[in-house]
Formats: structure tokens, C-alpha cells, sequence
């Protein structure tokens, strides 16, 4: 913390500055912005509340599942693999205390949604918080792209959304039940980009869609607000989008932050969004990404990469130019 003073020698105000470099010397900012796990939320925030979250076995529907449950959540996870939902479900409740319930879905399907929402009422109820988080994804020059490998993304990501936020949406509606709806989609959402393009179609409607259902369903007692994340190492992701591990280095060198982002802070800010404590948040979307996409869209920021002789010697020049 740093006091700034006033003339009057009054102190006007305390400032919290990152942490300083865990390395002396170190020209990595990654030492300035160390991530902080755990839950962030006071203690029982979800307290009879139940969430529902697509894609919840693995990766980033996993540590938002963890986070919600240890902050006294009902979860139910559901996605195409039963296996895997059970063993993350079991390690999850028996860490929290909270149940943890595993539904099979294929949120491509429009009848096996509305088979698991069946699922959930019988076991648990209408849930209070919806996380569409399921996603499909993989690089691939879209000239080589069929329409099958098109179908294979945008069914997962702007169709299952669509059919999950439709399916819940219609039933607490008429419960008369207010929700919270979030959709995980990614910082190309808003940019568009080359070689991930049936995804950046997807998240893009997931976010029209999301913003659109903000407006029209607040009425009913619904908030739909939408993360941007920028990278954060998981198997699903990584695998199909860096295969050989070639592109993370320059990908973290273009993060102001220094480093890729942990699952539990994306977890926390979700939790965030869910909860009772950004009740007045709605149609907002939050870019989460260590700052990657403003640093790739300034034109001049890879003048970075400029020593300080350099500077020293491209000011000269400057300002001996004489005229225009
Ligand atoms: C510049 C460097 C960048 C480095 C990046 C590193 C890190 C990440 C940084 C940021 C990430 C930003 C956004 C991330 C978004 C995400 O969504 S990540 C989550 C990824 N997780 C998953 O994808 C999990 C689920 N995925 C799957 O199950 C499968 O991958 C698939 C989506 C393909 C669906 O599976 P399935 O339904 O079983 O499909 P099929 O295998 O039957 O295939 C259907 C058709 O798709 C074609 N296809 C599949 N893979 C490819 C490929 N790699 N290239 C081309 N085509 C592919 C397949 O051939 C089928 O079509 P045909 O029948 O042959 O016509
Ligand atoms: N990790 C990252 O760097 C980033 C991730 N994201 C987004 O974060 C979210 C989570 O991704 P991440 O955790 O990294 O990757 P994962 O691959 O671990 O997560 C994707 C999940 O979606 C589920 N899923 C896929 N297809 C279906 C389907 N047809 N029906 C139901 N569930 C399905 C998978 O489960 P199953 O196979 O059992 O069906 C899996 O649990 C996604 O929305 C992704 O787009 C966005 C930006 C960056």
C-alpha cells in the first residue's frame, strides 16, 4: 500500500500497488502479478443455491465447479462423458462437503437437454446460476474445414448454448424463478480470427445472444453476463490448439501480465458473477486475460521490445528532424 500525500501533508488516499518481481532483476512481469487461488467470496455466498454447468468435469467448468461448491453451492455437472463427470463430481463433494451431481448431456441435442433438466428437477430443483461453458475447438486452415468439421464446433458452442439457455430459461420463467446465466466464450469473439474460425463464429453469436437475452429477459428475473477469457492452460484447450507446445512462449510474451491465467481466478470471477453480489450486473462481458488483447491490437506496443540506447538515439533523430 501507498499513501499519496497532499500538499497540506494530509494523507489523501491509500493506493494498493502490485507486488514487487519475486526475482530482483527480473525482467519478467509475470513476478509483479502473482495469482491468487482459493475462494474469493465470503463463506456460504451459495449457500441453497444450485448451479448448473455444462462442460463441469474438466478444465475450466471443473475449478468453477470446485469454487461454487466450497462456497456452499448444489452443483450438477453435464456433459457427454459420464466417467469423467462422476470421478470430478466425487473428488469436488467429498473436498466441499456439498453435493455434486453428475448428468450425461450432449448439449448438441436438443431432447437430451431436455432429458437432463428433467434429470436435475427430480434430484435438486431449478437451478439459481447456469454456467454454458461446454465448448469444442481446433485449429485448422479453413480452406481444409468440411461442413462437418464447421457442424462439430458451432453445435457445441452456439447451438448447445442456445438449447441449454432456451430449455432453462422457458422453465424458470414459468416458475417465475430468477437466474443468473453466464457463457464463457473468448477475447477472438469480439476481434474474429484466422484458423479457429467456426469457434470465433460461435462465441461471437453465444455473445449476441447472451447480450440480447439481457435486455429481453431481465423482466423475469434472469441476468446473462459473459466472460472473454484470453489463455489458461487446460488439456482441452491446449491440445487442440498448441498440439506441439510450439506457440506458448511468444503467446505469454505478448501478455502485459507475463503469464497465462489459472483456472481458479477465472473460477473466482465467475463466482462472482453468479452470486447475489453483482445483482445489478447484467449484458456486461468481461475480458479476463492478462491484458493479450490489448497488447495485440496497439499498433506501436512492440516498441517494447526498444532499449533504453535505443530510445536515447530514435529521440535524437526525432527531434533533429527539422520540418515536415
Ligand atoms: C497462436 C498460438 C495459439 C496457442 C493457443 C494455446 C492455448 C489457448 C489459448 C486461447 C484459447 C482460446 C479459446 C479457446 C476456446 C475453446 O473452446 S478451448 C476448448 C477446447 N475443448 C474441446 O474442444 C473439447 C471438446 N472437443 C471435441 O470433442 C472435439 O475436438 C470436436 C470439437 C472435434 C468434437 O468432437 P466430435 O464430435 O467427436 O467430432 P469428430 O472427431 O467426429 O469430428 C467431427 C468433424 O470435425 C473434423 N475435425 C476434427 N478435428 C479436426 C481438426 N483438428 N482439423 C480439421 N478437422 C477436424 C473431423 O474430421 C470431422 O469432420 P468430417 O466428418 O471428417 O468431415
Ligand atoms: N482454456 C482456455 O485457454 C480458454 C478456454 N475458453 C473457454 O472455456 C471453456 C472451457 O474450456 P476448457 O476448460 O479450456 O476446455 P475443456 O476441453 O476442458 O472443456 C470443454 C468441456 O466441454 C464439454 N463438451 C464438449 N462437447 C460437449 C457436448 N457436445 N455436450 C456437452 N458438453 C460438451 C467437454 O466435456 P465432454 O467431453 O465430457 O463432453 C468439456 O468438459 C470453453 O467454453 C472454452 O471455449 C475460452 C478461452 C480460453
Amino acid at each position: 500500500m501507498a499513501a499519496v500525500m497532499l500538499s497540506s501533508g494530509r494523507k489523501l488516499l491509500q493506493t494498493r500497488f502490485p507486488r514487487p518481481p519475486v526475482r530482483s532483476g527480473s525482467a519478467r512481469p509475470s513476478g509483479f502479478f502473482a495469482p491468487s487461488e482459493g475462494a474469493m467470496l465470503p463463506a456460504g455466498s451459495f449457500r441453497d443455491r444450485l448451479a448448473f454447468i455444462t462442460g463441469g468435469g474438466t478444465g475450466l467448468g471443473r475449478a468453477m465447479t470446485m469454487v461454487l461448491s466450497q462456497l456452499g453451492a448444489r452443483c450438477v455437472i453435464a456433459s457427454r462423458k459420464l466417467d469423467v463427470l462422476q470421478e470430478t463430481a466425487g473428488e469436488i463433494s467429498s473436498q466441499t462437503g456439498n453435493q455434486v451431481h453428475a448428468l450425461q448431456c450432449d448439449v448438441r441435442d436438443p431432447q437430451a437437454v431436455a432429458r437432463c433438466v428433467d434429470q436435475m428437477v427430480a434430484l435438486s430443483g431449478l437451478p439459481d446460476v447456469i454456467i454454458n461453458n461446454a465448448a469444442g475447438n481446433f485449429i485448422c486452415p479453413t480452406e481444409r474445414l468440411t461442413p462437418n468439421g464447421w457442424r462439430s464446433v458451432t453445435d457445441i458452442v452456439l447451438n448447445g448454448t442456445a438449447f441449454v439457455t432456451l430449455e432453462l430459461g422457458k422453465r424458470l420463467i414459468q416458475a417465475q424463478k430468477g437466474a443468473s446465466f453466464l457463457a464463457i466464450t473468448t477475447i477472438y469473439a469480439e476481434s474474429g480470427s484466422g484458423f479457429v474460425v467456426p469457434s470465433a463464429a460461435a462465441k461471437a453469436g453465444v455473445e449476441a445472444l447472451y447480450k440480447s437475452l439481457a435486455a429481453e429477459w431481465g423482466r423475469y428475473g434472469h441476468r446473462f453476463n459473459i466472460i472473454q477469457p484470453g489463455p489458461i492452460r487446460t488439456k482441452g484447450a491446449f491440445s487442440r490448439l498448441d498440439p506441439t507446445g510450439t506457440f506458448e512462449k511468444s503467446m505469454i510474451d505478448r501478455i502485459p501480465t507475463g503469464r497465462l491465467g489459472k483456472p481458479a481466478e477465472l473460477a473466482n470471477l465467475a463466482a462472482y458473477l453468479s452470486s447475489d453480489f453483482a445483482s445489478w450486473m447484467s449484458g456486461a462481458v468481461i475480458r479476463f486475460d492478462g491484458g493479450e488483447y490489448v497488447s495485440m491490437a496497439g499498433e506501436f506496443n512492440e516498441l517494447r521490445k526498444v532499449t533504453p540506447d535505443q530510445w536515447k538515439m530514435l529521440e535524437a533523430m526525432i527531434k533533429g528532424t527539422k520540418g515536415s
